[in-house]
């Protein structure tokens, strides 16, 4: 790492500073960089599971809630935002009391817990900074703009305090319920949607699915604050990610692809613009599919005018109306499903398509790698890639790359589905109809979404 920055004569950003998206801080998505970095955390992670008294590690790790508890304040009060405009100097809790009106004593131990764990910095008794991972939660506006508008305050950021927030609040609560959630049978051996770790801590039995409960009274603001988040979570992936794995140029250039449950259809846009003589069908529920026409309309407009674009309300669950297309795209859509409803999913795209037709489906989610090292003569699916984290670490990089473990337990708490092994979802094509033929793993920084490519069995 201090090769590769002195050469570019830059210096490792400091855990001290704010977070700038600065040069500096782009150095750090070089490939080496990341994975000499990953490596580094892996290990010490690793270093200290090994050293420390094991009571202690766990008791550690038992209480590692109120990590989420006291953040979810930080992030709720906007102390972040005064913080900003106290600068590297820091503010007085009772100066940071006052400005919000909450009580210094109490607010003082949140936030040297927070520092305890290297988010905000403790400058002189009582006196506290932001540092580089509290900065990043900051939501960009002022304070007076916050405190006046509590119920809107997360509109127009770029979505990672509302994801904190989203976090700490529905998704921590529902989390607290996974044991009951898996030791009552009704729940622990159901696919259902309406049985959910979530929905039981809300007491929300009533709900059919955790949108619902969203969309019901008194929810307006945990409504308003997950669509932020859900932005911030599309926004920490390129819109060209698509482009990078499956080759879309080997399909017939003026054939039709199909976005199931495709949202606004930002994978579609980037498409369109890469391959403008191919035409797409955008399909969601109806107020979704409105959204996406909207959106197209200020991203492609060409594109809707040409019609290479068309919109369509229409059910997964239902018979799939177009068929024989070049290709399906079902992004981030199966995650959101336990195996009985995912199947059902797949099995209307393959009854969509006669045997003899060149169909690919491209199912792009996270992959969850095990713990461990599987055999080394073990026939890889192609693109496949085996661990690369040295040996003694952890095959997977441990702690030190856990996104797709809370993605996958997130996906349990909401809506009683998960991310898949490689072999999982093979196995689930398997029985709907389709073969795997490869996968492209995505790159570190794009949160590790993969592209399953499969073909009619
Ligand atoms: C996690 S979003 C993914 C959106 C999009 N594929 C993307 O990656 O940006 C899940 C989508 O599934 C849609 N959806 C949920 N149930 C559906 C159903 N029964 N039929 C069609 N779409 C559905 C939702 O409206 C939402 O747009």
């Amino acid at each position: 790492i201090d090769t590769i920055y002195s050469d570019q004569g830059k210096v490792f950003p400091s855990l001290d500073q704010s977070y700038t998206l600065d040069s500096a801080e782009a150095l750090r998505n070089d490939p080496r960089v990341q994975e000499a970095c990953i490596t580094i955390a892996a290990a010490a992670f690793q270093l200290i599971a090994t050293v420390r008294q094991p009571q202690t590690s766990v008791f550690n790790a038992t209480c590692s809630y109120y990590l989420s508890a006291t953040l979810r304040v930080a992030c709720e009060t906007n102390v972040v935002e005064v913080l900003r405009d106290a600068g590297s100097a820091g503010m007085h809790v009772n100066a940071i009391g006052q400005r919000l009106n909450l009580n210094p004593p109490l607010l003082g131990r949140i936030l040297r817990y927070l520092a305890t764990h290297h988010i905000f910095r403790e400058v002189s008794p009582d006196v506290f900074a932001n540092n580089r991972l509290s900065s990043v939660i900051d939501k960009g506006k002022s304070v007076d703009d916050l405190l006046s508008t509590p119920l809107t305050k997360y509109d127009m950021t770029n979505g990672i305090a509302a994801l904190v927030g989203h976090c700490t609040d529905e998704d921590y609560k529902g989390a607290g319920f996974l044991l009951e959630h898996l030791t009552d049978p009704d729940s622990g051996f159901s696919s259902e949607p309406s049985k959910t770790p979530m929905l039981r801590a809300f007491g929300a039995s009533e709900s059919s699915n955790v949108w619902e409960w969203f969309e019901s009274p008194g929810n307006e603001y945990r409504f308003k604050r997950f669509g932020v988040a859900m932005d911030g979570v599309n926004s920490m992936q390129p819109t060209d990610a698509i482009l990078k794995g499956f080759g879309w140029n080997t399909l017939p250039q003026d054939g039709t692809v199909v976005d199931v449950g495709a949202g606004l259809g930002v994978s579609s846009v980037a498409l369109a613009k890469a391959f403008p003589s191919m035409k797409f069908v955008v399909q969601d529920r109806p107020k979704v599919v409105e959204e996406a026409a909207k959106y197209w309309e200020g991203k492609y407009p060409e594109a809707v005018r040409e019609t290479r674009v068309t919109f369509a309300s229409q059910d997964f669950f239902d018979p799939q109306p177009v068929k024989n297309p070049s290709a399906f795209i079902l992004k981030q859509i199966v995650h959101d499903w336990a195996d009985e409803y995912t199947e059902r999913i797949l099995r209307r795209l393959r009854e969509a398509v006669d045997d003899d037709h060149q169909c690919t489906l491209v199912v792009i989610d996270s992959l969850i790698p095990y713990a461990c090292r599987q055999e080394d003569n073990r026939q890889l699916i192609p693109g496949e890639r085996p661990s690369s984290a040295p040996l003694p670490l952890l095959p997977n990089f441990g702690p030190a790359d856990a996104s797709p473990y809370f993605t996958d337990l997130s996906m349990w708490v909401h809506f009683n589905s998960q991310e898949r092994t490689l072999g999982h979802m093979e196995r689930l094509l398997k029985r709907s109809g389709w073969k795997l033929t490869r996968i492209y793993p995505g790159e570190r920084s794009s949160a590790h979404l993969v592209q399953f490519i499969s073909v009619p069995l």
